[in-house]
């Protein structure tokens, strides 16, 4: 049985001023405490949806309703770290708190657990460039959490991080998830990666931007790294891969002087 709802975004429609469709009655029901991946090829509208629930930009038609009002408290993790290269990490980590007026000691427990939370500890007095890209991007995440967030929104946070840091980002972002319980929608192009983390991926299509298969991945938590090689995992990327590529298939009969890039289909080993 479905948790409440934590947002639905209704016959949603977003048409960008240069005329480019990047969502068409899109409807998507997230419940509390999901972890939902978004996938689908590079301008399908992913980020548009994410941009759409978190308020920055409007949509051309249809709404976007809260499951009640606890439920907006928002954060956001971008692609790039995008640090401030002349603050350290429990600097960069404070600045949501300094934005809404709270001084450096009154943020300072809430900046120490964040850091915490993504294992940084010792690393406060840090800058950037002393750090490697996926402690960069922990301190992000530790960024988005001292808000406090109820609803993470989570922009393709770890594709520009190699395999390694990747998987061992991807296992540290769902032990935090198995403590706080948070709503999570995650960006990606990796369907590895969406099905070891979900337990629900939305997979999309591009022009018009579209919902075309929603899959529940009914497999347990904890997840450890043997989930990635069992019969199970495979069949759910297999399945998904499929559905990507008829979705290609149909854009293409759409769009017959595109070149669809299937790049992202590839079909697990
Ligand atoms: N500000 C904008 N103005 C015009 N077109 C835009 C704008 N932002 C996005 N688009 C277009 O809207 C479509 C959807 O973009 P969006 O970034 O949501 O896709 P995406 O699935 O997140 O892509 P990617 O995986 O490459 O980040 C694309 O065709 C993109 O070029």
């Amino acid at each position: 049985m479905n948790t409440p709802a934590a947002f639905t975004l209704s016959d949603v429609s977003k048409v960008y001023s240069n005329g480019t469709v990047a969502l068409h009655n899109l409807d998507l029901t997230v419940h509390e405490g999901q972890f939902v991946s978004l996938l689908g090829p590079s301008g399908c509208g992913k980020s548009t949806v994410l941009r759409m629930v978190a308020g920055l930009g409007k949509m051309s038609s249809g709404n976007l309703y809260w499951g009640s009002s606890s439920q907006r408290k928002l954060a956001y993790v971008f692609q790039e770290a995008a640090l401030m290269p002349w603050a350290t990490v429990e600097d960069n980590v404070a600045l949501p708190l300094k934005l809404a007026g709270l001084s450096k000691s009154a943020a300072r427990e809430a900046v120490q657990e964040a850091i915490a939370l993504v294992a940084l500890q010792g690393f406060e007095k840090a800058y950037p460039r002393e750090l490697s890209g996926g402690m960069r991007m922990r301190v992000s995440i530790a960024r988005a959490l001292v808000t406090k967030p109820e609803i993470l929104l989570m922009d393709e946070p770890f594709g520009a991080l190699d395999e390694m840091t990747r998987s061992k980002l991807n296992s540290d972002l769902l032990n935090l998830w198995g403590q706080k319980q948070w709503t999570v929608v995650f960006v990606t192009h990796n369907i590895y990666e969406a099905v070891y983390l979900s337990n629900r991926v939305v997979v999309m299509a591009a022009r018009p931007g579209r919902v075309v298969a929603d899959v529940a991945i009914a497999a347990p938590y904890p997840r450890t790294e043997e989930f990635r090689t069992t019969p199970l995992f495979n069949d759910y990327c297999r399945d998904i891969s499929n559905s990507l590529s008829r979705a290609a298939g149909q854009t293409a009969a759409l769009h017959p002087s595109d070149s669809v890039s299937a790049s992202v289909v590839n079909q697990p080993a």
